[in-house]
């Protein structure tokens, strides 16, 4: 079969161009953009002088992505103004227009996003990578515990490019989706797909690296994505529960790209946080009457992660309409009683729990106080900190001065570590429950 000549390249190349961008767009920017000579496999294309830079600056990824659909691997536009004179070949990476599978939650919006001190910064940066995929920060590594939105932002932004983006194309994936696609690929022969569908977007959402660490094939693939992608321009973004210096099975190279961007954390929610989100999910999901006490009270009690908050709201409404009783505090209490330690707030002395977490552990006070990071010393002081805060009133920088003289960042650092332990293990759970209920808090 003989090559299609070059009206009909440009012609499927146009009906393209039109499918991919909303009416608007196309009328405003791309109706008057015309076929000049196809040379090779570039194909050059002449735009209007007053939207030309535009064409150039928004759509050469996506023109580009398309000349390889009709044309084949390695093809590309190159825009010229009317009088120009053609000039041709610049390198660009092996591409092929990806048929985007979506799997986006579309209620996973920038809209539906609470903003705190807790994830300011992520959400902004994830605001602008939105909004100028592959100019702001590239990559972006968002990272934090689990339930704190670095999934939410990630469908954001790319719900984002889809109704803003002027046609540019978002993939969102997990690495366990990327891990089943590139061994299903490696088997059944569909590795140009695979390269397609990843390395053919503008912008790429990457859930969970940190699943990345002891898959070695699958890191590497995922490595040569990232270059490929980062090389022309595209935007790469990127989720974990720990920063880049903590993914100490990863490969160095991999983790020096990780940290050329912008790493930024989402911290566990302050309580306005909380409440906000807990306001938002009522008004949306429509759940009737609740009692503003009780949501305050679930609020106060499922304090570190937003997914356990929205499911406590949901087991308490449930709850509720099951037995046909009013969303009260008390009801809001009976039901969380069994899933969470109730901690509430009544005023003790930092050294009467001090000296009831050294009995707890079998260690002495001076233990307690030193600077030894060995277990179980470590792990006491962290809780005695953590039960310090949550306990009493005394300050962050007040209970630090009661440790040793430590900073009030590291009793941060202790709360937030001793409230993800009780969330995910067992028996730190079972002994901090056993320490509060002895010092008199449930
Ligand atoms: N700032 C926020 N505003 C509104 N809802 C939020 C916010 N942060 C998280 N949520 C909601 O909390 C739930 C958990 O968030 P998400 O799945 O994004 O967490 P995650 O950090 O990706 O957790 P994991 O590491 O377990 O994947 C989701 O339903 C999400 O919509």
């Amino acid at each position: 079969m003989s090559d299609p000549d070059p009206a009909t390249i440009w012609h499927r190349f146009r009906t393209e161009a039109q499918r991919a961008v909303s009416e608007s767009t196309w009328h405003i920017w791309l109706e008057r953009v015309g076929f000049r000579e196809l040379a090779g496999t570039t194909l050059v294309l002449e735009a209007p002088d007053d939207v030309r830079s535009w064409v150039e600056t928004r759509f050469t990824r996506l023109l580009n992505a398309l000349a390889e659909t009709v044309i084949g691997p390695g093809a590309r536009v190159d825009i010229v103004g009317p009088q120009e004179q053609v000039e041709i070949e610049r390198p660009r990476p092996e591409a092929q227009r990806a048929q985007i599978a979506q799997e986006l939650n579309p209620r996973l919006t920038f809209d539906q996003f609470v903003i705190g001190d807790c994830n300011r910064l992520a959400h902004a940066a994830a605001l602008a990578v939105a909004e100028m995929p592959g100019l702001a920060y590239n990559p972006l590594f968002i990272c934090g515990p689990p339930g704190l939105g670095k999934t939410h932002l990630l469908h954001s932004i790319a719900n984002y490019v889809h109704e803003h983006g002027a046609g540019l194309t978002a993939r969102y994936t997990t690495v366990e989706a990327f891990t089943d696609h590139f061994v299903g690929a490696l088997k059944d022969g569909g590795m140009e797909a695979f390269k397609a569908a990843y390395r053919g977007v503008d912008v790429l959402l990457v859930d969970d690296v940190q699943f990345l660490q002891s898959r070695a094939k699958t890191e590497q693939e995922f490595f040569h994505t990232f270059n490929a992608l980062h090389q022309a321009g595209a935007q790469l973004v990127l989720t974990s529960d720990r920063p880049p210096r903590d993914l100490e099975a990863l490969e160095d190279r991999l983790r020096e790209r990780f940290e050329a961007g912008l790493v930024c954390d989402v911290k566990p929610p302050e309580r306005a946080t909380r409440l906000t989100v807990l306001r938002k999910r009522v008004a949306q999901d429509d759940v009737g009457d609740i009692d503003p006490q009780a949501l305050e009270l679930i609020a106060d009690r499922v304090a570190t992660n937003l997914r356990a908050l929205e499911g406590a709201l949901i087991r308490v409404v449930a709850f509720g309409s099951l037995t046909g009783r009013p969303v009260t505090p008390e009801l809001a209490n009976e039901v969380l009683d069994g899933l969470y330690p109730q901690l509430k707030p009544k005023v003790r002395s930092v050294k009467e729990i001090q000296e009831q977490t050294c009995a707890a552990f079998g260690i002495t006070m001076d233990d307690l106080l030193s600077s030894t990071r060995t277990q179980p010393v470590a792990f006491a002081r962290q809780v005695a900190m953590y039960l310090s805060r949550e306990l009493t009133d005394v300050s962050l920088p007040a209970i630090g001065r009661a440790f040793g003289n430590r900073n009030h960042t590291t009793v941060m650092h202790a709360c937030k570590r001793t409230a993800e332990r009780i969330a995910t293990d067992k028996d730190a759970y079972e002994a901090v429950r056993k320490l509060t209920r002895e010092l008199g808090g449930e």
